[in-house]
């Protein structure tokens, strides 16, 4: 048993907010069980200034926390798994997932109620390749302007940079306790979330069974097979961000169904299916509806991105 745990963290305010979350679960649930934060820079962190897809390199929100829980520095990681890469390092493990908050994207605008309402040739703010997409396939007349920073920043630079709206995660206005900045939420037939958008994983070192156990009330397994099927459909593509793809899983009456996208730059090809297995077979649901996307098209436009002959 341990009476001491430490939680590795991103001092952003979502990254805080998910960590306290986390933190106060463990101490309620144990309350002999000190619990506390220590906030880690990510190079995800240093770079503000780029656009993120530019920079490329996986894992930069979440390497610098990976090496201090191998170290022993700290516990355990909290990350949203929108954030964490396909393949984490060697004897560490994501063995948790907890309950999912509103995977969908949320519109925010002071002027406009919908996405339907903002005029021709309206500007809106993302830095997200996913979302510029999706938004330039249903509004080819959109400007869209690329939006950086945490949550803070993007809701400023909403009134500053007068944009029309931006596009953000339900989840973190949700989690920062600033849901009610959200205009509306996208659907996902409009607006398909990125993988593991809405969850929280924790990650610890594989050979640390006490963590493990401690932290195992918190699992979500709904939330986990429905992460683990995007998770699998993101690694056959080898997606890192520089790729218009997005997938969502959900479960109905028992059986999980895995919705996929995979679209091109400018948003004129936009390939999207939709697959179900059983919970068991996650990852093959995930592999599947990969292959279905790359024969569909989706092997083309990869290939246009990596600059190789991707199938
Ligand atoms: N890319 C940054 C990031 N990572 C996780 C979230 C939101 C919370 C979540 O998806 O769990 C955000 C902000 C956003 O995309 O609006």
């Amino acid at each position: 048993m341990k009476n001491h745990l430490r939680i590795g963290t991103r001092g952003s305010a979502l990254a805080l907010a998910q960590a306290a979350w986390v933190q106060q679960q463990i101490q309620g649930r144990y309350p002999q069980i000190t619990v506390d934060l220590e906030i880690i820079k990510t190079t995800g962190d240093k770079i503000q200034d780029v656009a993120l897809a530019k920079i490329g390199g996986k894992g930069l929100f979440t390497k610098e926390i990976e090496m201090a829980i191998l170290s022993g520095e700290v516990d355990l990681g909290v990350h949203s798994m929108k954030d964490v890469p396909t393949e984490i390092p060697l004897g560490l493990v994501i063995g948790i997932t907890t309950v999912r908050e509103d995977p969908r994207d949320a519109f925010i605008s002071r002027k406009y109620r919908s996405l339907a309402e903002i005029p021709l040739g309206g500007r809106i703010g993302t830095g997200s390749l996913r979302r510029r997409a999706q938004l330039l396939h249903l509004r080819p007349d959109l400007e869209i302007v690329p939006l950086r920073g945490n949550v803070d920043t993007r809701l400023r630079k909403l009134t500053e940079a007068d944009l029309d709206a931006i596009i953000l995660a339900a989840a973190g206005l949700h989690r920062l306790g600033r849901a009610a900045e959200i205009t509306a939420i996208l659907p996902e037939t409009q607006m398909l979330p990125a993988i593991g958008q809405g969850a929280l994983g924790l990650e610890y070192r594989q050979d640390d069974a006490v963590t493990m156990e401690l932290l195992e009330f918190l699992d979500d397994p709904e939330t986990r097979v429905a992460v683990a099927a995007e998770r699998a459909f993101l690694a056959r593509l080898e997606g890192g961000c520089q790729v218009p793809i997005a997938a969502m899983g959900t479960l109905k009456k028992g059986e999980l169904f895995l919705d996929g996208l995979i679209g091109d730059l400018a948003g004129s090809r936009i390939y999207r299916e939709q697959l179900s297995r059983p919970p068991a077979a996650a990852a093959d649901l995930g592999q599947q509806l990969a292959e279905t996307l790359l024969k569909r098209g989706g092997a083309q436009i990869l290939s246009e991105v990596y600059g190789r002959v991707f199938d």
